[in-house]
C-alpha cells in the first residue's frame, strides 16, 4: 500500500507578504522541514504542490512537482488534484509548508492510525484540528471532488462527510505551529533562539 507525502506550497502568503514557504529556518527554506519530517518516515512518492510562478524557487531531487493550473483554490482542491494525479497512492500525509515544529516523531506516530475503517486521520487538540497535518485516504476523493462542485472549499467540511478518526494531542503541543504573518515568524525565531 502507499503512502505519499505531500507538501502544501502553493499558498498565496498573503498575510505574511512574501512567499513564507522559503523563509530561511535552522539553514534551509521552512517548507524543508515539513517535507524532512515526510522524507524520514520513507513516505514514497514524496509530492511538493504548488503554482506556476513559485516552482522555480524549490531545488529538489526525488520529488514530485504537481503544478496548480488554476493557482490559489486552497487545500482542498489542491488535495483532490494530487489525488487525480497519483492514482495509485491510497494515502496522502498531508503537510502544510510553514510549520518549523513539525518534525518526524509526530509523522510516525500518526502513521501507526492507519486503518481501513477511516477515510482521514486528524490530530484533534482540546480547541482545534489539524487538517494540514493530517493523512487523507483515497476514499475520500468523491467527497472531496462533490464539495468543490458545490464551492465548498474547507478540509473541514471534508471532515463533516468522511470517515474521520480524530488523535489526540495536548493544547500546548509546538508541533501545530505555523506561520502565518511577520509577528508570528519574529516570536517563532525568538522562541528557537531563547531555546538554544
Ligand atoms: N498547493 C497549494 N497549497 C496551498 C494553497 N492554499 C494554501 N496552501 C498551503 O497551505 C498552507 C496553509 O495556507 P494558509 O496559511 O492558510 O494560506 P496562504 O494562502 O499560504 O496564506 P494567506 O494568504 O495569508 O492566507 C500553506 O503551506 C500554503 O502554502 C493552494 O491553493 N495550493
Amino acid at each position: 500500500m502507499k503512502i505519499a507525502g505531500v507538501v502544501l506550497a502553493g499558498g498565496q502568503s498573503s498575510r505574511y507578504g512574501q512567499p513564507k514557504m522559503f523563509e530561511p529556518f535552522a539553514g534551509q527554506p521552512l517548507y524543508k522541514n515539513s517535507l524532512k519530517a515526510l522524507q524520514q518516515n520513507q513516505l514514497e512518492p514524496l509530492i511538493i504542490a504548488t503554482n506556476a510562478s513559485l516552482q522555480k524557487n524549490f531545488a529538489e531531487q526525488n520529488i514530485e512537482m504537481i503544478i496548480e493550473k488554476q493557482p490559489h483554490q486552497g487545500p482542498l482542491f489542491a488535495l483532490q488534484n494530487i489525488m487525480l494525479n497519483f492514482p495509485d497512492v491510497e494515502w496522502f500525509f498531508v503537510v502544510a509548508s510553514d510549520m518549523p515544529y513539525m518534525n518526524a516523531d509526530f509523522v510516525q506516530t500518526m502513521l501507526t492510525y492507519i486503518d481501513d475503517r477511516y477515510d482521514a486521520i486528524v490530530p484533534k487538540q482540546a480547541t482545534r484540528i489539524q487538517p494540514l497535518a493530517s493523512l487523507y485516504r483515497r476514499t475520500a476523493l468523491p467527497n472531496a471532488t462533490r464539495l468543490i462542485q458545490q464551492n465548498k472549499r474547507s478540509m473541514k467540511s471534508l471532515f463533516d462527510q468522511v470517515r474521520v478518526c480524530y488523535v489526540g494531542f495536548e493544547e500546548e503541543s509546538s508541533t501545530f505551529i505555523n506561520i502565518n504573518t511577520q509577528l508570528d515568524w519574529a516570536q517563532t525565531v525568538e522562541k528557537e533562539f531563547h531555546d538554544e
